[in-house]
């Protein structure tokens, strides 16, 4: 590329030139047949944008809040592991992202920075993402880490009892690098010559059997709010109300899940109308707030 990226895009194809394939795969790739990775981006296509003319603009404020926490813009930094393969500084370096750019960063189970030197690196609002494992004593760790090092809410990820047959992950022997967050309580080194090391530890070690009763074993741990990531329904939705979560995040995981599930843009208004019908004022106000 002869100039600098100005774009997402031109950032990717930089990623392909430069990462190993392997990483480069496990980045950019989703489950299976990657049809839903596909709709994902041909979703947002079909949206159109129509402008309004002869409107101030000179001034222009996207400030919001998201569980009383106030950030610079409607945009979060999801949660998604194994930054030092990308890059050096990791994390860290979102971190300092998110920080600059005054919003949340979900920091993913599956980092390869501890919680405690995220919290220690930077000043943005926290997020700790959680994957329930069968040693609920892991988890309950965790939880109680993140309390500890000041992050906001608990994240669970919900969509991902198995993890999603990433057939790239499989072909390359994807190598999974040691979770930071796991050192000193358990070995992640997982050696699966058969196929992908991510799939094959969260396999042997998420708790499949993870469902709506347990989530008040999850409030028994904590005094954080809870978020469960991964719903797709307005029929879950209305579950997740009923349980007593604080918010949702709607999500197909970027598509590295159940392929042939919908664009997560595309169910986004079925779920946000079902919560106009059950609060039909308080829009932006309620405690479950509405993101992808
Ligand atoms: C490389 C990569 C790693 C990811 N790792 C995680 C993870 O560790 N935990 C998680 O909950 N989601 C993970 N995700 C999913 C993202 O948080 C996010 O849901 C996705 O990129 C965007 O899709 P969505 O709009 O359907 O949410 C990952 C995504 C990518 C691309």
């Amino acid at each position: 590329m002869a100039t600098e990226p100005v774009n997402v895009n031109e950032f990717q194809e930089l990623a392909r030139r430069v990462l190993p394939k392997m990483y480069y795969d496990f980045f950019a790739g989703g489950a299976e047949d990657e049809h839903t990775l596909k709709e994902n981006v041909k979703a947002f296509s079909r949206i159109s944008i129509c402008p309004r003319i002869f409107i101030d603009v000179s001034q222009i404020d996207l400030s919001t809040s998201i569980l009383g926490h106030h950030i610079s813009m409607p945009v979060m930094i999801a949660p998604t592991s194994y930054h030092k393969l990308a890059h050096p500084e990791g994390e860290l370096a979102t971190a300092k992202a998110a920080a600059a750019c005054k919003t949340i960063m979900m920091l993913s189970f599956s980092s390869t920075s501890t919680l405690e030197e995220v919290a220690a690196s930077c000043t943005a609002v926290r997020f700790f993402q959680l994957y329930v494992m069968k040693n609920r004593e892991v988890s309950a760790w965790l939880v109680q880490r993140a309390e500890k090092s000041g992050y906001k809410a608990i994240v669970v990820t919900v969509d991902t009892p198995k993890l999603g047959r990433r057939e790239a992950d499989i072909k390359n022997k994807m190598i999974a690098p040691q979770l930071k967050n796991l050192e000193g309580f358990m070995s992640t080194e997982v050696v699966n010559d058969k196929g992908s090391g991510p799939e094959a530890f969260a396999n042997n070690n998420f708790d499949a059997s993870f469902c709506w009763k347990d989530i008040d074993w999850l409030k028994s741990i904590t005094k954080l709010p809870i978020l469960i990531k991964g719903v797709l329904t307005h029929e879950d939705a209305s579950r997740a109300v009923e349980v007593g979560v604080d918010g949702i995040v709607v999500s197909n995981h970027g598509a590295r899940q159940l392929d042939y599930a919908p664009a997560t843009i595309s169910v986004l208004e079925e779920v946000i109308f079902f919560f106009i019908l059950i609060n039909p004022f308080s829009l932006g106000e309620d405690p479950l707030e509405y993101s992808t």
